[in-house]
Formats: structure tokens, C-alpha cells, sequence
């Protein structure tokens, strides 16, 4: 695995001038500060987010689950406790969908994990942004690593749906995330930009997009990033917002972690500066575990 410090220098000392600036910043308002009793770089985000800015984990449950685990798992995540301070998101398969906007708490959304690129018509075996707001779907997930690298979808045509989803007012995970070899090559910088150019090219307001990292050697491989490495991909991603997109989208954008990410481990992760939260897989589908990955927001409470 390449050491952080075989990523691009240049990155690194852009990081640095971003870090001075915020550094230099106006302080944040004293009483946001303490409430939240994060750094004050944290604190100074979450005022410009202006509420919107609240950690956010989302559970990703793939191709899993049958009319009976789902009910166990949806009785489970009604009956946990969830922090007031995260937005929480499950993306159930398609065929379950209906099933799980009947009976879940209207405290979680509820997100597909893919979509048709434009209007729906004769495209056999697609599911169309209008269908899935028609039945009450809130999210969608797109550009995940298993539609990047098993099914071959490229980066223009994910581009393409995050702005037709965005248009029918579905709210967007768009994900990115480099594989094991791309990491070695000391490419994971040029990997995530190149994804997100793709998004920035189609997208236009991002108040409804959640960035997420998900490395794709992590994801389910129960080898998660450490806090460190997860954490300096999150901030050169920030960075390139602010350079290519604007220092506005780049401060209140939430960026999300995914990959391997369990009760035991988010606690760490949560603690970093530009963790927003998590996308989730296996751990999803066993509610209390869930429910704890949510509550690692708690993490973000304690002075980084
Ligand atoms: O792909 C993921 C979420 O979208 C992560 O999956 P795991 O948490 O199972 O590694």
C-alpha cells in the first residue's frame, strides 16, 4: 500500500494553503463552537452550511436481503436510537423498495442504489428517476465502485445520471474511489479528480449531492482505511472543490467515507476534520450495528 507521503507533493502543499486559510478565517461563532465542541476549522464549515451540515450515514445493502430479513432489519432500525445531529439513509434493493417506505420511520430516507440516465421508455430492465420519486424514493446512489468495475459503467455516463437524477429532484451519493493497483501507483489523487470532474462537468448546485469515498480496495474486504489515509483523501477532494468548483461548494459539501466501515472502526474515522460520515455495506444489514455507526456523530462532539 503507497504511504500518504508518496502522494502528489503538490496536492500536499495546496492542502497547506487551505489549512492557512482556514486558519486565518473568521472565527466561528463561539456558542457553535461549544455546542459542537469540534475544531474550529469543523465548527467554521458547519456555520456555512447553515444547517444543512449534519453528519450523514447512509447504508448500502447491494444485492442482500429476502420480504423477511428486510422486515427483521426494518423492526430493528425502528426500534433503535438515533442521534438528532445525523441524517440517516438506507438504500434497500429496487424490488424492495415499496416494501421498505411502508414500514420504516420516516426518521431514515430512503435511497436506490442506481438509476436510468434520462427519462424512462423502452429501456428493458431500468429503473427511471421518475419511477423512483413516483414511490417516495429520496437518494440515489451513483457511480458506486460495483457499477464502475463489475457492470463497466464509465465516468460521463454517471456524470449524466447524477444530472438527470438531480433534475427530477432525487438527492445524489455520488462515489468515487480508486482501486489497490491505482493506490500503489501512487494515483490516488489523479483517480479521485478524474471521477469528480466527471460529476463537476453534469452538476450544477451541489446543495443535494453527498460525496463518497469508498477506496475500492476496502470495500469489503474488511480492510478499512486507516482514519489517516481516509482522511487525507477527504481533504485533497475538498481542496480540488475549492480550486475547480468554488470555496462555497468546497465548505459545505459533505464528503463521506465507505469501505469496511463497522461499530468498532467508525468511531475513529468519525473523529476526522473532513469525515462527514459513512456509506455502509455489510454492516448495514445488522440494525443495532448500524445504528452505532450513526451514532458515531457523537465522535465529532469531542475536540479533534
Ligand atoms: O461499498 C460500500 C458501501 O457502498 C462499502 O461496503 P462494505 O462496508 O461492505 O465494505
Amino acid at each position: 500500500m503507497a504511504a500518504p507521503s508518496s502522494l502528489a507533493s503538490s496536492h500536499l502543499s495546496r492542502l497547506a494553503d487551505v489549512r492557512r486559510a482556514a486558519a486565518s478565517a473568521a472565527p466561528a461563532p463561539q456558542n457553535q463552537q461549544l455546542r459542537l465542541g469540534c475544531s474550529r476549522r469543523r465548527a467554521q464549515r458547519l456555520v456555512a452550511m447553515a444547517g444543512s451540515g449534519k453528519f450523514f450515514v447512509g447504508g448500502n445493502w447491494k444485492c442482500n436481503g429476502t420480504k423477511e430479513s428486510i422486515s427483521k432489519l426494518i423492526s430493528d432500525l425502528n426500534a433503535a436510537t438515533l442521534e438528532n445531529d445525523v441524517d440517516v439513509v438506507v438504500a434497500p434493493p429496487f424490488i424492495y423498495i415499496d416494501q421498505v417506505k411502508s414500514s420504516l420511520t420516516d426518521r431514515i430516507e430512503v435511497s436506490a442504489q442506481n438509476t436510468w440516465i434520462g427519462k424512462g421508455g423502452a429501456f428493458t430492465g431500468e429503473i427511471s428517476a421518475e419511477q423512483l420519486v413516483d414511490i417516495g424514493c429520496q437518494w440515489v446512489i451513483l457511480g458506486h465502485s460495483e457499477r464502475r468495475h463489475v457492470i463497466g459503467e464509465d465516468d460521463q455516463f454517471i456524470g449524466k445520471k447524477a444530472a438527470y437524477a438531480l433534475s427530477q429532484n432525487l438527492k445524489v451519493m455520488a462515489c468515487i474511489g480508486e482501486l489497490l493497483e491505482e493506490r500503489e501507483a501512487g494515483k490516488t489523487f489523479d483517480v479521485c479528480f478524474k471521477q469528480m470532474k466527471a460529476f463537476a462537468d453534469n452538476i450544477t448546485d451541489w446543495t443535494n449531492v453527498v460525496i463518497a469515498y469508498e477506496p475500492v480496495w476496502a470495500i469489503g474486504t474488511g480492510k478499512v482505511a486507516s482514519p489517516e489515509q481516509a482522511q487525507e483523501v477527504h481533504a485533497a477532494v475538498r481542496d480540488w472543490l475549492k480550486t475547480n468548483v468554488s470555496a462555497d461548494v468546497a465548505s459545505t459539501v459533505r464528503i463521506i467515507y465507505g469501505g469496511s466501515v463497522n461499530a468498532a472502526n467508525c468511531a475513529e474515522l468519525a473523529k476526522k476534520e473532513d469525515i462527514d460520515g459513512f456509506l455502509v455495506g455489510g454492516a448495514s444489514l445488522k440494525g443495532p450495528d448500524f445504528a452505532t455507526i450513526c451514532n458515531s456523530v457523537t465522535s465529532k462532539k469531542v475536540t479533534a
